[in-house]
């Protein structure tokens, strides 16, 4: 067994390699799953684990898409280790099932164990259910039954604001004891963070990255530039008045500045962005920039749409063309949108989040790159927890496999997880963003895992906008917009935004508390996350998610100094 870090970490290398030469070996996905599990990262240990169990499907289905190559993969370890399984007299397709069998029944163990590590119990528990179904007697899967169900009574306990929780009986026959599988807690979180073999993200402080990134900001902003700044370290959400926690050491970031003195009502700033989508219907918003159609049937100014699907619409024929170059190729006619329709209503956000990977998806194979290589994403900060990619790694195999799992789940307790993170969203809908793209998701490896999707949604849900439905007051249109989302928040904010199809800076008139408004030569530029209308405690629970903790801003801290006082008074 290998002991270092450094090790786990050269055989999860070796193992992708081996992958992207037999994508359809599930064998190869499940061994890679143990190597994610050791290096404390379940959630891309489950995402192997169910991609392991939809090959096992593929060789039982002889009418499946892949059932060919996953067959032919998993013959090869019986050939080339025929003592792999089975003993010496039996025939190749007693062994070939014997291993199919093996290797579904560590799928189920795999995915149950490391989704319920990842907080996302009630997926864990499908997962068990579905594994005890095939394998009645497994002690394994009976055992974490056990552990999911007593974690799950844990939580809601501790949720539940009078103590107890009520069960229910939906007649499906589940035995949960007092606690209903439905109502076990699945919002889980994963480490967010560089990963260490991901070779894509730049260092946005060398001089070639500012160079660039100054040369597209001139575009779009001439008067400004981005540079390096120190942000301050924002006060952590856990954090008690009876445990204040140290005072952090403020942040390196990007931010943007004035080159020369802006005044007062000055535009400073105009930048679309193709990156975005809506979660209405097409004929709502422009495809492309995400304006607000005119209606169809009474429409004066020309609307296109594009002439091979019939149902997606454009403010402009520019639109139209920039669609057809960027992305819509890789979704013409593919109603990719149903994707997110099929996350639950309570989650409009996180459909959002989720249909930006898909256009993110859509234009890197338009475009033939990687994701992590689009020029939208490449320079946006993921908020990657600092000190994040350094490898690490559980306490060793001792031999003893229930300790070296406690361990394990110990370990990754340990380390902070920050990226929201459920079975649905980071590891099952964006299979199937590829299948309706009519991408393989075997072969597209090298371009689409968990991991490389759970940078993207870092970055999406570090940086993008949202736009909230004037019907319902439910986010509508999202988007990034790589420029603009450099600039940095205070709730005293120098700069006013508003998001038509471009999203437009302008200097503020007057600053909160009626100071006269301009950015001198030099200063920083402030944009807001969140209503700079409200008092302290909303502002601050607005932007959270925004901003990664509580803001830190000088009008916060004077303010939170304010009511304090206030409430010492009386
Ligand atoms: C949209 S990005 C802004 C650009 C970012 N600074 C960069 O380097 O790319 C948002 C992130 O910037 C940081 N940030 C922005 N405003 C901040 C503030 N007032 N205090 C501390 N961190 C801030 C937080 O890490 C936040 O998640």
């Amino acid at each position: 067994m290998p002991q270092s870090p450094h090790i786990w970490l050269a055989e999860r290398n070796r193992l992708t390699d081996l992958l992207y030469e037999s994508p359809y070996d599930l064998i190869l996905y499940l061994d890679r799953a143990r190597v994610y599990t050791r290096l404390g990262y379940p959630d891309l240990a489950a995402g192997d684990a169910y991609r392991a169990l939809l090959l096992a499907d593929e060789v039982r289905d002889e009418t499946g898409e892949y059932h060919e190559e996953a067959a032919l993969a998993l013959s090869d370890h019986c050939d080339t280790d025929p003592g792999i399984c089975g003993n010496g007299d039996a025939t190749t397709d007693e062994r070939l099932e014997q291993l199919l069998n093996e290797g579904t029944l560590k799928c189920y163990r795999v995915l149950s164990s490391n989704l319920s590590r990842c907080g996302c119990l009630k997926s864990a528990w499908d997962f068990c259910k579905r594994g005890l179904a095939l394998f009645a007697e497994d002690t394994e899967l009976s055992e974490e039954r056990e552990r999911i169900l007593s974690c799950g009574k844990r939580l809601l306990r501790e949720q539940s604001s009078d103590g107890g929780h009520v069960s229910r009986d939906d007649g499906d026959g589940d035995e949960g004891g007092d606690v209903h599988p439905n109502d076990l807690p699945d919002q889980g979180f994963a480490r967010r963070e560089v990963y260490p073999w991901n070779a894509y993200e730049p260092d946005r402080f060398s001089p070639e990255s500012l160079d660039f990134l100054n040369k597209e900001m001139a575009k779009v902003a001439p008067k400004c530039e981005v540079k390096a700044t120190f942000l301050p370290s924002l006060q952590d959400i856990t954090t008690t008045d009876e445990e204040p926690s140290a005072p952090l050491p403020p942040r390196r970031q990007l931010g943007v500045f004035a080159k020369e003195d802006l005044e007062p009502g000055e535009i400073i700033l105009r930048e679309t962005s193709l990156l975005t989508v809506n979660n209405r219907l097409h004929d709502s918003f422009c495809d492309a920039c995400s304006t607000r159609l005119p209606d169809i049937s009474i429409a004066e100014s020309p609307i296109a749409a594009c002439p091979d699907c019939d149902d997606t619409f454009f403010c402009n024929a520019e639109c139209l063309r920039r669609a057809l170059e960027s992305y819509h190729p890789a979704v013409c006619g593919r109603d990719v949108e149903a994707v997110g329709r099929e996350v639950e209503r309570k989650e409009t956000t996180d459909a959002l989040y989720l249909l930006l990977l898909g256009r993110a998806i859509a234009m890197a194979e338009t475009k033939g790159c990687h994701p992590l290589e689009l020029r939208e994403v490449k320079y946006i900060w993921g908020d990657f927890v600092e000190g994040g990619g350094m490898p690490s790694v559980a306490a060793d195999d001792s031999g003893d496999d229930a300790a070296a799992e406690e361990r394990e789940g110990a370990f990754y307790a340990s380390l902070p997880h920050t990226l929201p993170f459920t079975f649905p969203l980071n590891i099952l809908l964006p299979l199937h963003l590829l299948l309706k793209m009519s991408l393989d998701p075997y072969t597209a490896l090298r371009h689409h895992e968990p991991w490389i999707h759970n940078t993207l949604l870092s970055k999406f849900r570090g940086t993008a906008s949202a736009r909230l439905s004037s019907h319902d007051g439910t986010p509508e249109v999202s988007a990034v917009h790589p420029l603009w989302c450099l600039a940095n928040h205070d709730c005293d904010p120098n700069v006013r935004w508003e998001w038509g199809g471009e999203i437009r800076f302008w200097v503020r008139e007057r600053r909160v508390g009626g100071r006269e408004g301009g950015v001198g030569k030099g200063e920083e530029v402030f944009g807001h996350y969140c209503d700079v209308g409200l008092g302290v405690k909303e502002r601050r629970g607005w932007a959270v998610g925004s901003l990664g903790g509580l803001c830190m801003c000088e009008r916060c801290k004077r303010e939170e100094a304010e009511e304090a006082r206030r409430e010492l008074m009386g």
